[in-house]
C-alpha cells in the first residue's frame, strides 16, 4: 500500500534549531525513521519536504489520484493555507495530520490548522514519533484492495 509522507515549509532544516520545541532528529534522520518503518510494516512509503506551496498541491493531487494514503506536516501552512486544505479534501485515501510540537500549547496562531477538519486523524506534541504512529496507524487500517477507498 502507498503512503506519502509529505512535510511543508523549514521542515528540511529540521534539528538545526529549537531543539526544546523540536528536538535533535535531522530531516535525515526523519526520513530514515519513515521509509524503515514502512519497510517494517509492508507499507511503500515515500518521503518529500518542500517550501513550494505549488510543489506540494502536486503532491496531494497525485496521492489523490491514485487514491494512496497521506502522513502530512503541513507545518506553518497547518494555520492558513486554504489552498492546501482544499487540496486534502481531494484525498480518497485516509490523510493523518502530524505535528512535531503540541500546536496547543504553543503560541496562539498555532492553536488552529485548517487542515484538521479534513485530516482521518490528528497527531501533535509526541516528536517525530508522531510520524511512526501515523504509520503503524494506516498499516492497521489497510485494506484489501490495491487503493485505501
Ligand atoms: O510542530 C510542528 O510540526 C509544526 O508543524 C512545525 C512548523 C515549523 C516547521 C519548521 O520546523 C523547524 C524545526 C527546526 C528548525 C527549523 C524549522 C510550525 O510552523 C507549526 O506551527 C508546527
Amino acid at each position: 500500500m502507498k503512503v506519502y509522507v509529505l512535510n511543508g515549509p523549514n521542515l528540511g532544516r529540521l534539528g538545526t534549531r529549537q531543539p526544546e520545541v523540536y528536538g535533535s532528529t535531522t530531516y535525515a534522520d526523519l526520513v530514515a525513521l519513515c521509509e524503515s518503518t514502512g519497510r517494517e510494516l509492508g507499507l511503500d512509503v515515500t518521503v518529500r519536504q518542500t517550501d513550494a506551496e505549488h510543489e506540494l498541491l502536486g503532491w496531494l493531487h497525485a496521492a489523490a489520484d491514485e487514491g494512496a494514503a497521506v502522513v502530512l506536516n503541513p507545518a506553518a501552512w497547518s494555520h492558513y493555507s486554504y489552498a492546501v486544505r482544499d487540496a486534502c479534501a481531494l484525498l480518497r485515501g485516509p490523510l493523518v495530520e502530524v505535528h512535531i510540537s503540541n500546536i496547543h500549547a504553543r503560541e496562539e496562531f498555532r492553536h488552529h490548522s485548517v487542515v484538521s477538519a479534513v485530516a482521518t486523524g490528528v497527531i501533535c506534541g509526541l516528536g517525530v514519533d508522531g510520524y511512526r504512529l501515523a504509520l503503524h496507524h494506516l498499516a492497521a487500517r489497510r485494506p484489501e484492495g490495491a487503493t485505501w477507498r
